[in-house]
């Protein structure tokens, strides 16, 4: 399994994640600078977090218009696993390779905490090392995490089990506190019809190591490891 990691100008996470995954997959990622088009050899793309273009326009619109998105739309289209985390998340959603939008936190503030997720399902390549059902926690650092989609969106979203994850509290329940940026339905991740594309706000890559405080995010770079490649 070959990673490659999409380098934007602003973005701060690339480091982060190119540890996890070397950490998890055993081969260090391969790192593309957004002006590169040839994704040859990779087979997951992933889209790190941090400040893109400053966040100018909105977060993530204009690296959506960069010259390696459409490489990476083809890549999907292909049937190419993509990975977005908080930016990644964003980009994906305004390149619409995922539907809805990640507007401003409900509060408006922007938020810098640990968050606890539900893990959905346990059936996909991103999830695979969790239980369904499972209770992890997630550090999040996002001004723009408030993820919108309109209903008709949303009721096909949950009818075909595309909520990759959801904002609960320690205990698992969905409740309004644990949502802090106001998403739609506690939505924090979404996946793609063919489940090879997941956009996730918060950051597992920032909990792969105790000398992070926790390897509760670690399962998901194991779960890619564990699939190879298709
Ligand atoms: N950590 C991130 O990727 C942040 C994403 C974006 N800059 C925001 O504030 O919402």
């Amino acid at each position: 399994m070959q990673a490659g990691i999409i380098v934007f100008p602003g973005i701060n996470r690339e480091r982060d994640i190119a540890m996890a995954l070397e950490g998890s997959l055993g081969r260090r990622p391969r790192m593309i600078w957004h002006r590169e088009t040839d994704l040859a050899g990779v087979d997951l793309v992933v889209i790190p977090g941090g400040f893109s273009y400053g966040d100018y326009l909105r977060c993530g619109a204009m690296a959506a218009q960069s010259p390696v998105m459409r490489a990476v739309s083809a890549h999907a289209a292909r049937g190419g696993y993509v990975l977005g985390v908080c930016n990644g998340f964003q980009i994906l959603t305004e390149a619409q390779m995922l539907p809805g939008a990640l507007l401003r936190n409900a509060g408006l503030r922007f938020l810098s905490m640990d968050c606890h997720l539900r893990v959905e399902r346990a059936d996909t390549v991103f999830s695979g090392q969790y239980q369904r059902g499972q209770v992890f926690r997630a550090p999040m650092a996002h001004g723009d995490g408030n993820y919108f989609a309109d209903a008709d969106t949303l009721d096909r979203l949950e009818g075909e089990g595309l909520v990759a994850f959801r904002y609960v509290d320690a205990s698992g329940a969905v409740s309004g506190a644990a949502n802090l940026n106001g998403s739609a339905r506690n939505i924090a991740g979404v996946l793609s019809a063919n489940l090879r594309v997941l956009g996730l706000m918060p950051h597992p890559e920032n909990l792969v190591d105790p000398l992070m405080g926790g390897v509760d995010g670690k399962p998901l770079f194991d779960s890619l490891a564990a699939i190879g490649v298709a």
